[in-house]
Formats: C-alpha cells, structure tokens, sequence
C-alpha cells in the first residue's frame, strides 16, 4: 500500500445513499501517528445545501496543497476526511435537476446535520477519531464552507449538549466533540443571509432547507438557537474557533462572521484577530 493513501466514497450507514459516503486520506500509515500528537482535519463542502456539483471532492485542491507543502504542519495530521451528506431538492438546476424519488436529493433539516454526526460516528468507530472509553483517540478539527460551516457549529453544538448523555439508542456521548472549528465564508444567521441579498435564489435554497417558517431558520442557525455554545465547550472542555472570510467571496456577506463574532463574544468566548 502506498502513501499517501486515498479512499473515495466509503459509505458511512449501513443502507447508504450515495452521498452518505465520505473520502479519506492518511498520509501515512495510522501506526506511525499517534493520537499524542496528532489530529485529524474533517472538511464539511457548501453549495446551499443544494447544489449538486459540490461534494466531498471539492475538498481536493486543499488537500493537495496540504500533502505538497505544508512540511510543518503535514506531520501533525493522521488522517483527512471529506464527507457527503443529503441534498435538498435542486429541481431548477439548469444541468442536473434532483427528481422527487432520490433520497439523496430530498433532505431537509435535520437531515443534513444527522448525516454528518454520522459520518463522525463512523470515524470514531473505524478510526478512533473522537471516540471516548476506547482507548487514546484522536482529536479532530471540523472545517466547514458556507453551509459546510452552518453544520460544523450545529454539529458542535449538538456533541457538546449531549456529552456525557450516552445511550446506545442516541449514540452520540461516545463521541467528543471537535477540538476545533473552522468556518470559512460560512452562514451563521440565516434570516440575516435572506434579509441581506435580495437575489430570490436565497430564500429559495434556505426554504428548500429549512422550509417556508422563519423562525425554524433562526432556530437551526448557529447565532440564534446555538443555546449550550459556551467556552469549554470543546474537546477537553476547550474549543478554539477560527472564522475566516475572503473579501472576494461574492455569495455570503461578511456580516455574517461579524454576527458569529458577536454570538461568541457574548457567550464568553475569548477572541482575537480583526
Ligand atoms: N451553487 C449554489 C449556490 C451556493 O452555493 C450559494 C449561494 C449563495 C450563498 C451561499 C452559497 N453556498 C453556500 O453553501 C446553488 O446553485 O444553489
């Protein structure tokens, strides 16, 4: 077997759709990384929630530029993974429709932030990624674009407010939640994001998400219903946040980190950089 090694489209449910499924990469064999030292970096894609063209793979140019030249950062990562989760329905896209009997392309919230818990159910159990009571298991960064950032903070939030609570029915308080999340570009006030861009293309891509009722979009977003988000929350009663915003992103307004900001700064969270 060669290194680094890749793996595509390994379903993480038992009757997996085909975008239940996550890619992975180790850069080395997992016996010469050890969970000391080393982490493992989780990329969530964007595209609205929707969009067909972006999946997993669009994780790829990152990757490459990690595995080709980051020489000091490359050592302290065991493994990658780019995960797949259920669309909603896209049944104007100009190329490729989603019709109303593919359960790929038919979700709506929860159902996207249900597949990637279990996508990092999956890592916890094959990989240790996470995983608490079995063992030393590896801390993990959760990195998400746009709506793949939307569902990074849900998903803390969501193993950061059942810590603890294990049942083999809920299944989640054996896994840990992420050291650290990395949102970049990402929406986290979803009326706000309606509210600032006019284009019909918004409201129509949140309601194919979250539905026609406003206050189920504040409710899911991560500024408004984050609830139990607090400092500490974190792998080992810590988590470092990093937002990151490009200037030249034309489709989510800055204002939407600058909202996050606010959000953790009025729950606590010691914060630096502009
Ligand atoms: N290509 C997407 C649009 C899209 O991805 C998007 C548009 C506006 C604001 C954020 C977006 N993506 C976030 O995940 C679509 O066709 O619906």
């Amino acid at each position: 077997m060669s290194f680094p090694q890749f793996q595509h489209n390994l379903p993480y449910l038992t009757s997996a759709t085909r975008l239940q499924t996550l890619d992975i990469c180790l850069p080395r064999p997992l016996t010469e990384s050890s969970p000391e030292r080393t982490f493992w970096v989780i990329y969530i894609h964007g595209g609205a929630w929707r969009d067909p063209a972006i999946t997993s793979t669009s994780f790829q140019p990152t990757l490459n530029l990690i595995l080709n030249s980051a020489p000091e950062t490359l050592p302290r990562i065991a493994g990658f993974a780019s995960l797949n989760y259920r669309l909603s329905p896209y049944p104007s896209h100009p190329t490729d429709p989603s019709r109303p009997d593919d359960a790929a392309r038919n979700a709506r919230h929860p159902d996207h932030l249900e597949d990637v818990t279990a996508a990092l159910r999956w890592l916890s159990r094959e990989y240790n990624v996470g995983s608490v009571g079995r063992g030393p298991a590896y801390e993990y960064l959760l990195v998400g674009h746009s709506c793949g950032a939307t569902l990074a903070f849900q998903a803390l939030r969501e193993l950061a407010a059942r810590r603890g609570d294990y049942s083999p029915r809920s299944g989640y308080g054996d896994l840990a939640p992420p050291a650290a999340v990395v949102g970049l570009c990402g929406i986290y006030d979803i009326p706000l994001l309606v509210e600032t861009h006019s284009h019909p293309a918004y409201r129509e891509f949140v309601e194919a998400a979250f539905g026609k009722e406003e206050r189920e979009w504040a409710k899911a977003s991560p500024v408004g219903g984050v609830g139990t988000l607090r400092d500490g929350d974190g792998e080992g009663g810590r988590c470092v946040v990093v937002l990151g915003h490009s200037v030249q992103d034309e489709l989510v307004d800055r204002n939407q980190r600058d909202a996050m900001v606010e959000t953790l700064r009025g729950r606590g969270l010691r914060g630096r950089g502009g």
